[in-house]
């Protein structure tokens, strides 16, 4: 059963002439890792903004379609409940610190203490993040004194800590040098397994086709292809429609436009590492 359901939404700011979402239909599903795809402008943070509620909460402009979470309509909800069971990491976690809190500990106990939730429980969890987001050096400091990089971890930690069932993540390794992306990518798997509904807007390729379940492609405000990942990051189409595909596969595809054949087309080096043994 899907956790939550887009049946054909369009979307139109305010003061545009055309819609910036086109009759977008698309489910999720507990427990799955979903990758939100496609070049600058085709849509992913718009469509993240309707998923959440902020559009038409925050930004009006004309909102056609539904929106199901757990077969209720989005807008039957009201706006805490939907913070509660949403979870939503900014592109940009400047602008996701609270501003209010004068160490990493507080800022990540922040929405804790807003819910009401007991005192010992608060430590509790706060000490579980501060060791799965490698934050632990850092508790004593100022959120504003972070790097880019530590302050989207922590931006990622406050949002985790909330225990939403659906986790919307905007980019969240786009500061994040190679080991803490790889971090990052560790938590998202430790989040399907605590079956959330994980939707990730990302640009590095290789690590959408190594993590997630499904993928969205998006193009000019369109989903053009919907699928598993080997069903969407394989198909040349995403090539001619500006999207990316993984590296090895890149390479596969090259191989069969020449006429070769293969049973697979991989779609990381392990896959294609097998492939290529078995030509030896
Ligand atoms: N507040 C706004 N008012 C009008 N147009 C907007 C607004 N916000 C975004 N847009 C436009 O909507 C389109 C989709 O933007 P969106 O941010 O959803 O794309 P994206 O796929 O997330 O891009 P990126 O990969 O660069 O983050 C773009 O053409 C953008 O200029």
């Amino acid at each position: 059963m899907s956790v939550i359901e887009l049946k054909d939404i369009s979307y139109r700011y305010p003061l545009e002439k055309e819609d910036t979402i086109k009759n977008v239909s698309c489910k999720f599903e507990a427990g799955k890792v979903y990758g939100l795809i496609g070049e600058n402008g085709s849509g992913k943070t718009t469509i993240c903004n309707i998923i959440r509620g902020f559009i038409p909460s925050f930004y009006k402009g004309e909102l056609r379609g539904e929106v199901l979470l757990k077969d209720k309509k989005l807008e039957e909800y009201d706006y805490e409940d939907l913070a509660s069971i949403i979870g939503y990491s900014f592109q940009n976690p400047f602008t996701q610190i609270s501003g209010v809190k004068e160490t990493v500990y507080e800022e990540i106990a922040y929405g804790l203490e807003n819910l009401g939730v007991p005192r010992e429980e608060i430590i509790k969890r706060v000490e579980e993040l501060l060791d799965l987001f490698k934050l632990r050096e850092l508790a004593q400091k100022n959120p504003y004194e972070l790097s880019g990089g530590q302050k989207q971890r922590v931006a990622l930690a406050a949002v985790v800590a909330l225990d939403p069932e659906i986790i919307i993540m905007d980019e969240p390794t786009s500061q994040l040098d190679p080991k803490s992306t790889a971090d990052i990518f560790e938590i998202i798997d430790i989040l399907k397994k605590q079956k959330k509904v994980v939707i990730l807007v990302e640009h590095k390729i290789d690590l959408v086709a190594q993590y997630c379940d499904s993928i969205i492609f998006m193009h000019d405000g369109e989903c053009k292809l919907s699928g598993t990942a080997r069903e969407v990051l394989t198909n040349p189409k995403v090539l001619e429609m500006g999207g990316q595909l993984p590296q090895v596969t890149l390479y596969f595809l090259e191989r069969i436009k020449r006429g070769e054949k293969f049973d697979m087309i991989p779609l990381n080096v392990k896959e294609a590492y097998s492939i290529l043994k078995g030509e030896e």
